[in-house]
This record gives structure tokens, C-alpha cells and sequence, in this order.
């Protein structure tokens, strides 16, 4: 997260850190509870790690400092990456990941909300974006879980901004004109939370980006809304 700052205990519950354990163990991305047995993350995050045994899943923590070979993690069971996925650029970039045991809620740990299909983004003002990423372009993975508010800009705005791209519906974007604060390396998969009304609602997953804050590029994200009944479906 770029122009962020520190979060507190218990502020993004939601809010996961997926690692991969090769021979050595790392954060690779961000991930949100939608369940107490499943994680939306990127699809991207996925690739090439679609064996499911290497994966840890570690909730309820601010810090990455607070894992070590103790600290508690899921297991993944299954993992759905949407079929339509071909790589974060095209869109249709979210995954499912099963845990291999439900989850036991908590002040810590505990679900997000899905966005009802009718909502349009546009109406949510108070959206942050959340992960332990780089904090500027080249930079390293974060200690404690950063947060930074950015607002929603119209797909007509992002599309503008990445003529190179095709911003799709199934894309959602969100940043400054003037840059400066945004999500970066490791925030992927991360959530883009939205309030409104004292309830959380998942608006979007943090996917792909020219560079990171900079002035005219816009973070792009997954846009939840359009894979509600996606998820449903193979979460049920
Ligand atoms: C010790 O452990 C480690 O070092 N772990 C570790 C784990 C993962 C990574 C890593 N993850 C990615 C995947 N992309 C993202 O995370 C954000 C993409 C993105 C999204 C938005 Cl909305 C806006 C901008 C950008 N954007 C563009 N450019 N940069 N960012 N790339 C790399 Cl590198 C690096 C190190």
C-alpha cells in the first residue's frame, strides 16, 4: 500500500495473509474471509501454485512479525480460480480457496459482506484498500497491515487512463489524479472494503495497475458485484 498508514488490531478482520511454504515460506498475497470456510483472493495469485498443500492461510493477524512456525494456520482444500481467467489484464481475475476446516469467528477474524447485485459502486464514498505490499514501486513486504482510503472513479474515467486496456464491467477501478496513494506489490488478492450504513461490503479485489500511485493510473480491481452469483454458486 502506497501513502497509507499503520491499521489497528481487529480493523480489517476480513483481511488475510496467504503464504506459500516451497522450500522457503513468504506472503504471496491478500485474501478476504467470505465464510468460515472460504477466501476470496486473485486468480492471479494462484498461478502456478494451484497445489493446494503449499498454501497457509493466516487470519486474525496485524503483523507479519506475529508468524512463525507456532502461529496457527488453515489448510486450503480446494481451489476455484473462475474459468474464464486468463491473466489480471483480461479480467475475471478471483479465485475461491477451501479451507480444510471451518474457521471459528472472532473480534480478529470474521466474514466481509458481499455486495448485493443492484448496488452500483459509485453510491459506496467510504472504500479503503488494504495488504502487507510494497509501500512505493520497489520496495518490500510490510510488517504491519496498511490501510489507505481511495475513491471509486467511473469505469469511463479508468478507461481513459489505460487506453492500451479494455476496462471491462467486469472491472472497477479507484485512485487519486493526483496519485500518491494506492495499492502495490503484495496487496493482490487483498480486499477493497467498502462501508456504508455501519456494514462492510468486499467491492473489489485488488488486481493489476500501471505502476503503483502513480499520477493517471488508477488501481483496477476485480468487481464483486459481478461474480456475486459466481461465488454463491460454488460457495453453497
Ligand atoms: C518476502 O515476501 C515477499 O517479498 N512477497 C511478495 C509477494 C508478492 C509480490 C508481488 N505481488 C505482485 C502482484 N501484484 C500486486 O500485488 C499489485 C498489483 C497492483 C494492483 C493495483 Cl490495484 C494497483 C497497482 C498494482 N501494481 C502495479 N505494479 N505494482 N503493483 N507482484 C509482486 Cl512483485 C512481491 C513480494
Amino acid at each position: 500500500i502506497v501513502g497509507g498508514t499503520n491499521s489497528s488490531s481487529g480493523e480489517w478482520p476480513w483481511q488475510v495473509s496467504l503464504h506459500a511454504k516451497l522450500s522457503l515460506q513468504s506472503h504471496v498475497c491478500g485474501g478476504a474471509i467470505i465464510s468460515d470456510q472460504w477466501i476470496v483472493t486473485a486468480a492471479h495469485c494462484t498461478e502456478d501454485l494451484l497445489v493446494t498443500d503449499v498454501w497457509r492461510v493466516y487470519a486474525g493477524i496485524l503483523k507479519q512479525s506475529e508468524i512463525n512456525e507456532d502461529t496457527p494456520f488453515f489448510r486450503v482444500q480446494e481451489i476455484i480460480v473462475h474459468p474464464k481467467y486468463e491473466y489480471s489484464e483480461t479480467g475475471y481475475d478471483i479465485a475461491l480457496m477451501k479451507l480444510d476446516r471451518p474457521m471459528n469467528f472472532s473480534a480478529l477474524q470474521q466474514p466481509i459482506c458481499l455486495p448485493s447485485e443492484d448496488r452500483m459502486n459509485t453510491e459506496f464514498t467510504n472504500c479503503w484498500v488494504t495488504g502487507w505490499g510494497y509501500t512505493k514501486e520497489r520496495g518490500e513486504i510490510q510488517d504491519t497491515l496498511q490501510k489507505v482510503r481511495i475513491p471509486l472513479i467511473s469505469n469511463l474515467e479508468c478507461q481513459s487512463r489505460y487506453q492500451e486496456h479494455r476496462i471491462t464491467d467486469k472491472m472497477m477501478c479507484a485512485g487519486y489524479r493526483e496519485g500518491g496513494r494506492d495499492a502495490c506489490k503484495g496487496d493482490s488478492g487483498g480486499p477493497l472494503s467498502c462501508e456504508r450504513q455501519r456494514t462492510w461490503y468486499l467491492v473489489g479485489i485488488t488486481s493489476w495497475g500501471e505502476g503503483c500511485a502513480r499520477p493517471g493510473q488508477p488501481g483496477v480491481y476485480t468487481n464483486v458485484t459481478e461474480f456475486v452469483d459466481w461465488i454463491h454458486e460454488k460457495t453453497s
